[in-house]
């Protein structure tokens, strides 16, 4: 890793210890503060950088699958959705990705940076991917060409998307392939998917998504790969969201995970957010009994594991 990316085990331990975990207010004199909260406190009214109100999603016999939920993504933060398998966290990313699956109804409104998605065409759609929301899902190949080299498919996103040549659209794809700390990125730039291990292509994916400065969503990223590389991949998307003043929307089933990460904290079960605040809350003064149990859990894996990464 880098020098400057903070390592999981480092930071979780020092967390363990002082019962606290970064982005909380006991760390505010320590951390980076996002411009948008010190406006935010100096009362300047902003855009959410994702705001859903109601979202109700059915399947085709009327079978709820995610109920009235409402969430706000403020700018430059991280929200986390924790839930478990099942509890409707990935059709709510999908939602706002215009990516939902044919047969499934939905209701409510999505929007992004003030705009109502609601009515948007296909056409419409691929204006904003990329550019005005990017994703990282768990598995590379969800969201890279099999055929096509890196450098290629990197530098098509940029010139679909801005007046650039291809020389500079691919300028600036290298450099990005540097800051996801890649190695070597003349060569990284042509190879393809398959030449590449499960953990640079998760980091081409983080270069993709962040590539444009949009808001990102992030859907489990790091749950196939192994838990080292899972731990430096994790640091390393923590630590751009918070130098490139970006705001996430981080799925994960992992507390621990949501814990490190989150500004704000969603909790899902079985298709609704039963509670969500700051992280701090939820984690330190849980108010629903699922939410208690999820925080016991927490505290007993850092307690057996000396907080030592992911998947401890
Ligand atoms: N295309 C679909 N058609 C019908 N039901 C679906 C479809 N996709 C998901 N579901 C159902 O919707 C519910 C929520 O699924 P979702 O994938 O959002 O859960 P999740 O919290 O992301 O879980 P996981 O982490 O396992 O992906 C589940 O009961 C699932 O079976």
């Amino acid at each position: 890793m880098g020098g400057n990316v903070v390592g999981w085990e480092k930071l979780f331990a020092s967390c363990a210890m002082d019962g606290v975990f970064p982005g909380h207010d006991d760390f505010s004199d320590r951390l980076f503060i996002p411009d948008c909260w010190r406006k935010a406190q100096e009362g300047e009214i902003m855009d959410a950088a994702v705001e859903i109100k109601h979202l109700n999603i059915r399947n085709a016999n009327g079978q709820s699958l995610v109920h009235n939920s409402s969430f706000c993504l403020k700018p430059g933060e991280t929200y986390c959705l924790l839930g478990e398998s099942g509890s409707g966290k990935t059709l709510t990313s999908k939602a706002i990705l215009g990516m939902l699956p044919a047969g499934l109804q939905m209701s409510g409104d999505i929007l992004l940076r003030g705009q109502n998605l609601k009515s948007l065409s296909q056409k419409d759609w691929r204006k904003i991917r990329g550019r005005q929301v990017g994703v990282i899902f768990q598995h590379p190949e969800q969201a890279l060409h099999p055929a096509l080299p890196i450098g290629r498919q990197l530098g098509d996103l940029m010139l679909s998307h801005l007046p650039v040549s291809r020389h500079e659209a691919e300028q600036q794809a290298e450099k990005m392939l540097s800051q996801v700390l890649l190695k070597d990125t003349a060569h990284v730039m042509k190879s393809y998917p398959h030449e590449l291990s499960g953990g640079m292509n998760q980091r081409v994916m983080i270069a993709m998504a962040l590539l444009l400065k949009p808001e990102v969503i992030a859907d489990e990223p790091t749950s196939a790969l192994d838990v080292t590389t899972q731990a430096e991949v994790i640091s390393l998307l923590h630590h751009l969201i918070l130098e490139l003043n970006m705001s996430m929307l981080f799925i994960t089933h992992d507390v621990l995970l949501a814990s490190y990460l989150a500004d704000t904290i969603g909790v899902m079960r079985d298709g609704e957010i039963i509670e969500q605040g700051s992280a701090k809350r939820i984690l330190g003064q849980p108010e629903h009994e699922y939410t208690k149990q999820l925080c016991r859990y927490r505290s007993q894996r850092l307690l057996s594991k000396g907080g030592a990464g992911p998947n401890a």
